[in-house]
């Protein structure tokens, strides 16, 4: 997750590992807490209940193993709550460290219904980092996909409608998430979709081991991020967000990765090529409805001035109508 201050100077034609970033280093320290948004119904920005000790919370089972960490579900003894705890291995520079921090801190103070809240973040003697996260009983979208299947048109009316005002609230503090992808996206009992990693691991594992994270990592990026110069007419950012939202919901919807057949995983000079000289993807040639097929269509322009913005997509069609 990035907070956007002034435009960025990129013109990489390749996306490389975060150390080569020209933003500066140690930007100014954000105001905090976050503004809320115009119309929120929230009263302040860190009246979340907050987990102030480690020691305090119990391990009960492991979820789940993350490029960087583990994430275990843990309960609270003195006040029964549960959460997860994501473990992140602390072995990174101290420039890494200091800008995981300083993003975990904004992420730490926002305040949306579809954002997962963070209630804590620690620092262990061995150097890693412990974040405390609300806790979501049934996991990632990429879970339920491998669990239980293709999701229909009105479960994916649903979910972007939920992300659309995630991002929306996200984009509204100027911050840009970068990694909108089925495995963080998580769900619970609810059918409440919250966005999810501030993009911490991604830092971290760009630092520890640049290609295997790569393709995990770039898959769900916007033409313009490869290749500013032909896709990026007034780059911000924040439309980078919109086409990996449309590239996820098509991922749900046919189930598996756009770019690639059912299984298989691409090497990044396919996944960079068919991102910026294929064909985006399209639901077309499917059953889905008219609707649906145009809401992809506004995701996933490759020309990211054409892409409709998430103020657009709130009030498209497919997410208006009742399904
Ligand atoms: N807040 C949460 N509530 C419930 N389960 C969670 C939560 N956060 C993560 N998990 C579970 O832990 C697993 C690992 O999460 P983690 O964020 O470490 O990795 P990831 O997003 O799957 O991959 P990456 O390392 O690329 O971010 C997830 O797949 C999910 O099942």
């Amino acid at each position: 997750m990035a907070v956007v201050r002034k435009r960025p100077q990129l013109n990489l034609h390749l996306p490389l590992p975060e150390t080569t970033d020209r933003r500066p280093r140690f930007p100014p320290p954000l105001p905090l807490p976050l503004p809320l948004p115009p119309n929120s119904s929230h009263s302040t920005a860190t009246n979340h209940q907050e987990v102030d000790r480690l020691s305090d919370l119990e391990k009960l089972q492991v979820l789940g193993n993350g490029n960087s960490g583990t994430v275990y579900k843990v309960r609270q003894k003195r006040t029964l709550q549960t959460y997860a705890l994501k473990v992140i291995h602390g072995d990174c520079d101290t420039t890494v460290r200091r800008q995981i921090f300083r993003e975990m801190e904004i992420l730490r103070r926002t305040d949306s219904p579809y954002v997962v809240r963070c209630h804590g973040i620690f620092e262990k003697p061995s150097g890693d980092i412990a974040m405390v996260l609300e806790y979501m009983d049934s996991g990632t979208l990429d879970n339920l996909l491998h669990t239980i299947g293709t999701f229909s048109e009105s479960s994916l009316a649903n979910i972007s409608r939920q992300v659309l005002n995630g991002l929306n609230y996200l984009h509204s503090h100027k911050i840009v998430h970068r990694d909108i992808k089925p495995s963080n996206l998580l769900v619970n009992s609810k059918m409440e979709v919250k966005i999810a990693d501030f993009g911490v691991s991604k830092i971290m594992c760009r630092t520890l081991d640049p290609c295997d994270s790569y393709v995990g990592t770039c898959a769900y990026m916007s033409p313009e991020r490869f290749d500013p110069d032909t896709y990026g007419a007034n780059y911000n950012g924040y439309a980078g967000d919109i086409w990996s939202l449309g590239l996820t919901l098509v991922e749900l919807y046919v189930g598996h990765f756009p770019f690639s057949p059912p299984g298989q995983k691409p090497d990044w000079a396919s996944l960079m090529c068919a991102i910026c000289f294929g064909e985006p993807p399209s639901l077309q040639e499917s059953s889905a409805s008219v609707e649906f097929r145009d809401f992809i269509q506004c995701c996933l322009q490759k020309e990211s001035s054409k892409r409709w913005t998430v103020l657009q997509l709130l009030s498209h069609p497919f997410v208006t109508q009742d399904r």
